[in-house]
């Protein structure tokens, strides 16, 4: 069973958001990666069976936050620190008159992410559940007195019951990029896009809605609204990559796809003081 229970983990790990009606959000601070997200009792986030939690290793699932860079790279690991640095809780999950239940995490530069990227941020992760969506948004603050560069992205893993069956809407006539093959972009010609090998595209200037659908036992539909994320990230390992990764199991490429919202292509400048924000928004439709 993968690990997406509040009682799989020690309390001080971890962030539980309870609506107390079915609807949930279980936040894993090493990465502040959110590895739950119940809707009416169904989960709708996938988490690996194999996922390592040694609070070094990133999550392999849920929502990894990837900054200051997506992707290789050069002065320290791949996607960035964020995923594999421990997060602090400046507001812990507090319900409000609607009964939503909102949670801030945070995380600045220390010692150890000088020494791969010399720059003081402040990064401030806003969590709102409500009944049927959850809004997580990020804010990126440069509190240098110089200017920063970064790309960053949230990494969703969202489960589905069977990949032959999901389909992403929402991505029709927008330029991709193949990071399998490489070369000139290509346009997406299909209304709903299906994945059945190997995939890691990024679609560029994305409207700010793709839907997910998959079925039917469970059946999900899930919105994905976006804040200035203008990249989409369409990832699959598919069962050779699955293989030959450690903490996934090889056949878990079935039971998930990712739809990763973020600012990758271009990357954002920020000047001393300035402060950046991105969010996502997952409504479940059914
Ligand atoms: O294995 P990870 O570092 O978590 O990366 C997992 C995947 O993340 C993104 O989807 C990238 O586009 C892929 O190229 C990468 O393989």
């Amino acid at each position: 069973m993968a690990k997406q229970d509040a009682s799989d983990f020690p309390a001080g790990d971890i962030v539980f958001m309870d609506r107390g009606d079915g609807n949930t959000a279980l936040l894993h601070l090493h990465g502040a990666t959110l590895i739950s997200w119940k809707c009416r009792g169904l989960e709708n986030l996938f988490v690996s069976t194999k996922s390592v939690f040694d609070n070094k290793k990133a999550i392999r699932g849920g929502v990894p936050i990837a900054f200051p860079n997506f992707g290789p790279w050069p002065l320290g690991p791949q996607h960035g620190f964020a995923r594999i640095k421990r997060w602090t809780v400046d507001v812990p999950p507090t319900k409000d008159a609607n009964g939503d239940v909102l949670a801030v995490v945070s995380l600045e530069d220390d010692d150890e992410t000088r020494g791969m990227w010399d720059y003081k941020f402040k990064l401030v992760y806003t969590l709102v559940l409500s009944e049927k969506s959850l809004k997580s948004t990020l804010v990126i603050h440069n509190t240098d007195t110089k200017s920063l560069g970064f790309t960053t992205l949230l990494h969703t893993y969202f489960r589905v019951s069977d990949i032959s069956t999901a389909t992403v809407a929402g991505l029709e006539g927008l330029k991709y990029n193949d990071k399998l093959t490489g070369g000139q972009d290509v346009a997406e010609t299909r209304d709903l896009v299906t994945v059945d090998k190997n995939y890691d595209r990024v679609y560029k200037d994305a409207p700010n809605v793709t839907v997910l659908s998959s079925g039917p036992e469970p059946a999900r539909k899930i919105e994905m609204k976006t804040f200035n994320f203008p990249d989409v990230v369409v990832w699959n390992p598919w069962d050779v990559k699955a293989r030959e990764m450690a903490d996934f199991g090889d056949e878990e490429y079935k039971e998930m796809l990712c739809i990763e919202a973020g600012k990758v292509v271009t990357p954002v400048t920020l000047t001393a003081g300035a402060q950046f924000e991105c969010s996502h928004t997952f409504t479940s439709m059914l």
